[in-house]
């Protein structure tokens, strides 16, 4: 039996910034024939040469004016801090019609440095796939990162609803579920789900590396899930994480803020002796893991599920 392919969402697809997420979409296109025709722009020889032996794109540019021209559908998919940048260059060689996404983990800055650049009759719509591993550059996509993960599509006032559903279903194409936010409150989820856990576990990799004593081989040797978990986090590009902390700033310190003082309230429970206090906060918090189970929501894929 011969399978019935959907048409493509977008003919022309050009990718900016061939990393893990770029590379990870051209893959999850190319699986089920998302787009007719996928470029991507790579800065660096070695990432265009890498890109092409791989065979993710089927041409690979070191001009963004050559990779955006005729493009139906543009990702910026750079860090963030210079995705305004990014975005002036392309602009005059937009076509009118053109869709330009960004892949962001932060929303309003993104929005604020990108949106004035783009030109009349081009529509920006931000989104952010909530999927990634901490591996980065051209080798690192795979086609399954989006299954069954969360979009975050958080569109800009005057953008057509059709540009909007029409992304929508590109991303469930490409294996995802799509949820629309406003930047606001995507910035302080992002910070609370992703971007603070990130800070403590670069924290705690840090506090090891400084107890010397322990962290030559102690750490690794006897580590269970937990700390191996903050390490794994912890090898998350530094580029990335860097733009993220300083373009989220104020939800960034709004989450930290709650969470040392219910880190002091802990610290003062073990102090005191306080077990019950103690106790009943942990009795919680495994009420909230177990409500995630039971809701079928822990969608976390370790990467032997992987597939190119
Ligand atoms: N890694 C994740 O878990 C994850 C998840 C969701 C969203 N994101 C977001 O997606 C974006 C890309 O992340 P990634 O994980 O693919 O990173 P990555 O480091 O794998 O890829 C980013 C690529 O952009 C290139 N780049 C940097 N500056 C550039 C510039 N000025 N012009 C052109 N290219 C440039 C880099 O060389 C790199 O190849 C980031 O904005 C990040 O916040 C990441
Ligand atoms: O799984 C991981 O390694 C990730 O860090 C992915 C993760 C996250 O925190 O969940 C990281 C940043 C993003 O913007 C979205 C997803």
């Amino acid at each position: 039996m011969t399978a019935v392919c959907e048409p493509a969402v977008y003919e022309k697809v050009a990718l900016i910034g061939l990393g893990l997420i770029a590379g990870s979409m051209a893959w999850a296109m190319k699986r089920d024939g998302t787009a007719g025709e996928v470029r991507g722009y790579a800065r660096s020889a070695e990432s265009r040469e890498m890109t092409r032996r791989l065979g993710f794109c089927d041409v690979v540019c070191d001009d963004l004016a050559e990779v955006v021209q005729d493009a139906d559908l543009i990702v910026l998919a750079t860090p963030v801090g210079v995705m305004g940048r990014v975005a002036e260059t392309i602009a005059p060689h937009l076509k009118p019609g053109a869709v330009v996404i960004d892949v962001g983990s932060v929303k309003r800055t993104v929005i604020e440095e990108v949106a004035p650049h783009i030109p009349e009759g081009v529509h920006f719509v931000p989104c952010h796939p909530m999927a990634g591993t901490e591996h980065s550059g051209p080798a690192s996509g795979f086609a399954s990162l989006f299954d069954n993960r969360w979009c975050l599509i958080v569109p800009v006032e005057g953008t057509p609803e059709a540009e909007v559903a029409r992304l929508e279903s590109y991303w469930q194409r490409l294996g995802a579920r799509t949820e629309r936010m406003e930047p606001e409150h995507h910035d302080l989820v992002c910070a609370v789900v992703s971007h603070v856990p990130h800070l403590i576990a670069y924290t705690m990799v840090g506090v090891a590396d400084d107890l010397r004593r322990v962290s030559d081989q102690e750490v690794i040797k006897f580590s269970a899930a937990g700390f191996r978990d903050f390490t794994r986090i912890a090898a998350s590009d530094p580029t990335m994480w860097r733009d993220v902390f300083l373009t989220n700033k104020e939800a960034t310190l709004e989450i930290l803020g709650r969470f040392t003082e219910e880190l002091f309230a802990l610290q003062r429970a073990i102090r005191t002796g306080d077990g019950e206090q103690l106790h009943a906060y942990f009795t919680r918090t495994r009420a909230i893991r177990r409500g995630i189970l039971q809701a079928g929501q822990d969608t976390d894929k370790p990467d032997f599920g992987r597939t190119r």
